[in-house]
């Protein structure tokens, strides 16, 4: 794209050229971010984390278009004392960077405590300081539990959306016992939020923070002993993947009764983008993004992506292709779940009118063909390996 000199806000007025600070850059919805202001904006990007396989294409000096607008920083924001130069460089501070897969919430609980509040403490303080604008991503898993939850399962209240609806500005956020670890990374997130909050209050700082419901798509997380450790857990999309991928009973932990609501990843980024040219409009808010109309049941996610894997792959499913699983089999001690997650859309449809799009099936079909094409030859190399005796 372009020099942008046309693009204009949902206000109608031009839209400047940014330089943006990006966090966590090198991970699944850092890529996409990316990929999406290099194709359709003028902005500049920093690209900051420790990895950067999954922008390697955005990177190469020789072939892409853009090789001046994307700078890569390998840093670790534990410890580089880079970061606030980065932070004063750019105009707009976003972070992505985070432990967000439930297998290490309960295993790994102090990692996940410093990654998500601890580290993200100098980013707040360097972009209130110098007067930067933030975006900082939070998670739905804020919320916790259901109200709902807590009745009977036969109820008549359970039907009522007052007691399961997800509302930023008045549902409460409800966790589990301290030692059901799970809910290490929920807390961790909601303290950043309320410190992103009080800084806002207090001390003027511009931010917007993102509740993402279940963003699924392409180069999500990994597939364990192809792009990532063999004894990894990533999260549910991977997970059945690789289950697909190697002809395995997809494993549906405590019955696969937890409801979800998907999203596919490119209308997420839609979102983002106008949080970030719209500043007026976002400064200030917390912004639900999901997609209501995409609810299944853990469960229902394993048949449609069966289902979906046979069509795109041209391969009939195996006889049995699910299996129950205990959560303290599949996750270890302290695991615990959220029950559903719908998003309430009134905030982001008021101040940005933005509507997700892609029906589950749909973002299915496309991911699972991404999937196959980019891992079976892998994987079939994999398990033909002879094993050494
Ligand atoms: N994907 C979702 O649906 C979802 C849902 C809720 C919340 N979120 C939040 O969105 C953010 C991004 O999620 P994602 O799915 O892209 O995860 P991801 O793991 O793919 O990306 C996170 C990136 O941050 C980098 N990072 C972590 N610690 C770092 C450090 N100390 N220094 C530099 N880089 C570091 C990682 O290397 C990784 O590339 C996270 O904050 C996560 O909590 C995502
Ligand atoms: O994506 C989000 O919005 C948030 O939710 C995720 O949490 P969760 O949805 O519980 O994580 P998944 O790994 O995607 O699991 C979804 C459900 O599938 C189940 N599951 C997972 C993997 C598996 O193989 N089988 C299985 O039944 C889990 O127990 C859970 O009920 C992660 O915490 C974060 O990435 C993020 O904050």
């Amino acid at each position: 794209m372009a020099n942008g000199a046309d693009r204009l806000d949902l206000d109608g007025r031009p839209i400047k050229p940014m330089t943006i600070c990006m966090i966590g850059a090198g991970g699944f919805i850092g890529s996409h971010l990316c990929e999406k202001l290099m194709n359709e904006t003028p902005h500049k990007v920093l690209a900051l984390d420790v990895y950067n396989d999954k922008i390697k294409h955005l990177l190469e000096p020789d072939t892409s278009r853009w090789a001046e607008r994307i700078q890569f920083h390998r840093i670790n924001i534990k410890h580089d004392s880079r970061l606030e130069g980065l932070v004063k460089m750019a105009d707009l501070t976003i972070n992505l960077a985070a432990i967000c897969t439930p297998a290490d919430y309960n295993t790994r609980p102090l990692d996940t405590i410093y990654s998500n509040f601890i580290d993200a403490l100098p980013v707040v303080k360097y972009c209130s300081e110098n007067n930067k604008r933030l975006i900082h991503f939070s998670t739905c898993e804020v919320y916790g539990k259901t109200i709902g939850s807590f009745l009977p399962k036969d109820h008549p209240l359970r039907q009522d959306p007052d007691f399961y609806v997800l509302k930023e500005d008045t549902s409460p956020c409800i966790f589990g016992s301290i030692e059901k670890q799970r809910w290490s990374y929920a807390c961790a997130k909601q303290l950043i939020e309320r410190l992103v909050y009080a800084e806002g209050a207090e001390n003027g700082l511009e931010f917007t923070i993102v509740r993402p419901f279940n963003w699924i798509g392409p180069r999500m997380d990994f597939i364990p002993g192809i792009d990532g450790p063999s004894e990894g857990v990533p999260r549910v999309l991977a997970c059945f993947s690789n289950n697909l991928l190697r002809r395995e009973p997809l494993k549906l932990v405590d019955g696969g009764e937890s409801q979800r609501t998907f999203i596919y990843i490119k209308d997420a980024i839609e979102a983002v983008l106008l949080m970030i040219e719209n500043p007026e409009r976002a400064n200030g808010h917390i912004f639900n993004v999901g997609n209501p109309n995409n609810e299944v049941t853990v469960r229902q996610l394993a048949e449609m992506m069966t289902e979906v894997y046979s069509k795109v792959s041209g391969e009939t499913a195996i006889e049995s292709p699910t299996i129950d699983v205990s959560s303290k089999e599949f996750y270890g001690e302290g695991y615990d779940d959220s029950d559903k997650r719908i998003p309430d859309m009134t905030i982001i449809n008021r101040q940005l009118g933005w509507n997700p799009k892609t029906s589950l099936w749909d973002l299915l079909e496309s991911t699972l063909t991404y999937q196959h094409r980019t891992y079976a030859e892998a994987v079939k190399k994999a398990t033909s390996k002879p094993v050494a005796s």
